[in-house]
This record gives C-alpha cells, structure tokens and sequence, in this order.
C-alpha cells in the first residue's frame, strides 16, 4: 500500500536518522496486480486489432503494465521539519516545480510546472518536501483542480502554516493530442489557503514571488 511518513520531528537530533514517524494510507487504494494488468493490457491491443504474438508487441502488456504502475505508485518520504529558531515570517515559495500526473479521464498524461509557498509558524519545512508532496498526490489517476487542492490542504493541516499558496500550471494531453486539439494550451488552477488568501499583501507577494501577476 503507498503511504506518506507523517511529520517526521528532527528538533532534538537535526543529523540523526531520521524516525520513521506514523504512516497513514491513502485512501481508495489497493495493491496494483502486475499480472492482470498485463492481460489487461494485451486483451486491449487485441480488441483494437492488433497481433499481441508479434514479436515486437510480445513484451508491451507488462512493459504498459509496469510504466502505469511506476506513474501510479507514490514514493514514501518523511516530511522533514526544522524549529524555526530566528522566527522567520515571510513566505517562502518554490517555484517551477516539474510534475506529470494522469488525467483519469482519459488515462493520458498531463504535466507542467507547479509553484508551492507557505507562511511558516513554529516550524520551517525542508524545501524538497514541497515537490514531494505535489509528487506524491501527482502519481494518482487525478484532475487537475483535485491535485491543487489536495497538496494545498495536506500542506497546510501537516505544517500549521499560517497559510499556503499552490499554482499549476499544466497542458493536457487528452485536449493536445486527440479531442479538441489545442496543443500548447495550458490550464491554470490555485489553491490558496489562510493569510496567502485572506491578506491582501500577502497574497500579491506570493504570485511575485511565482513570478505572475497579482
Ligand atoms: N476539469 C477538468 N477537466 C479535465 C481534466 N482533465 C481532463 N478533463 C476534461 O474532462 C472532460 C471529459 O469529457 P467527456 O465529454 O466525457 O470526454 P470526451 O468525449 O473524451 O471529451 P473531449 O476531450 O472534449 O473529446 C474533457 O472536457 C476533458 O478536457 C482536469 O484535470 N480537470
Ligand atoms: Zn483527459
């Protein structure tokens, strides 16, 4: 089952191992079945014509079946914090954040880049802990609006930020390659939670500090 470490404390110990801290299971999910993916996978090829005994498509069931399991299945991390000891109180932002997930309407990819700030209280966060939390809920069959929300509202209830701000921005390849056609096109969606939604400043901060417009 794919599980995230839930905040991990380095308080007393900032270069000891790190303790595994509790594990939550995401919800809706079940163990993948490599097999019955693959047979899955060949029953598809055959019913759109194709001879699965070729030998250049012998192989593709498990390799579909593998590359969909690789895109589905979270990594684990802890999400490391540190004590905001000089008590900084402006937004830290990571921008151009790099993701794919997949449309779950379509099974197609969509990717982009995402930009993830917070307004620190007690603690600070390690700064790669942003990209894994948008990795984590980003290898799920998702829509767009879902995967902003989600990393938005799970950064906020583990962190007690004092407010959060996520934006992504993503082309969808089930609107690129097929369907409507408009490749190039980019969907734009944000979350914005506590002071980054409510202050005016604050908020106008952060999309400067995204590098858009407020
Ligand atoms: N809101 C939202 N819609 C999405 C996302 N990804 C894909 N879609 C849309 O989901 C819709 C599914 O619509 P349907 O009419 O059931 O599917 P379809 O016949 O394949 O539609 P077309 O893509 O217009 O050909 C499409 O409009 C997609 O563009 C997403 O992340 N968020
Ligand atoms: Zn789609």
């Amino acid at each position: 089952m794919a599980e995230i470490a839930a905040l991990t404390d380095v308080r007393s110990a900032p270069h000891a191992e790190r303790p595994a801290g509790r594990r939550h299971p995401l919800p809706g999910r079940q163990e993948p079945d490599r097999e019955r993916a693959a047979a899955a996978v060949a029953d598809l090829l055959r019913a759109l014509g194709r001879d699965t005994t070729e030998v250049n498509l012998r192989e593709t069931p498990r390799r579909v079946a593998d590359a969909f399991i690789e895109m589905l299945t979270p990594r684990e991390f802890a999400l490391t914090t540190f004590p905001n000891d000089e008590g900084y109180d402006e937004l830290v932002v990571v921008r151009d954040i790099p993701f794919h997930s997949l449309c779950e309407h379509h099974l197609l990819p969509f990717q982009g880049v995402a930009h993830i700030g917070y307004l620190p209280g007690e603690r600070i966060l390690g700064l790669s802990k942003l990209a894994r939390t948008l990795e984590h809920f980003a290898r799920n069959l998702q829509v767009q609006e879902r995967l902003t929300r989600q990393t938005a509202d799970w950064l906020q209830a583990q962190l007690a930020a004092r407010g959060v701000g996520v934006v992504i921005e993503a082309e969808h390849m089930c609107m690129s390659l097929r369907g409507a056609q408009s490749s190039g096109s980019r969907t734009r969606t944000m979350t914005l939670l506590g002071a980054v939604k409510d202050d005016r400043r604050t908020r106008e901060e952060f999309f400067t500090l995204c590098g858009l417009q407020a």
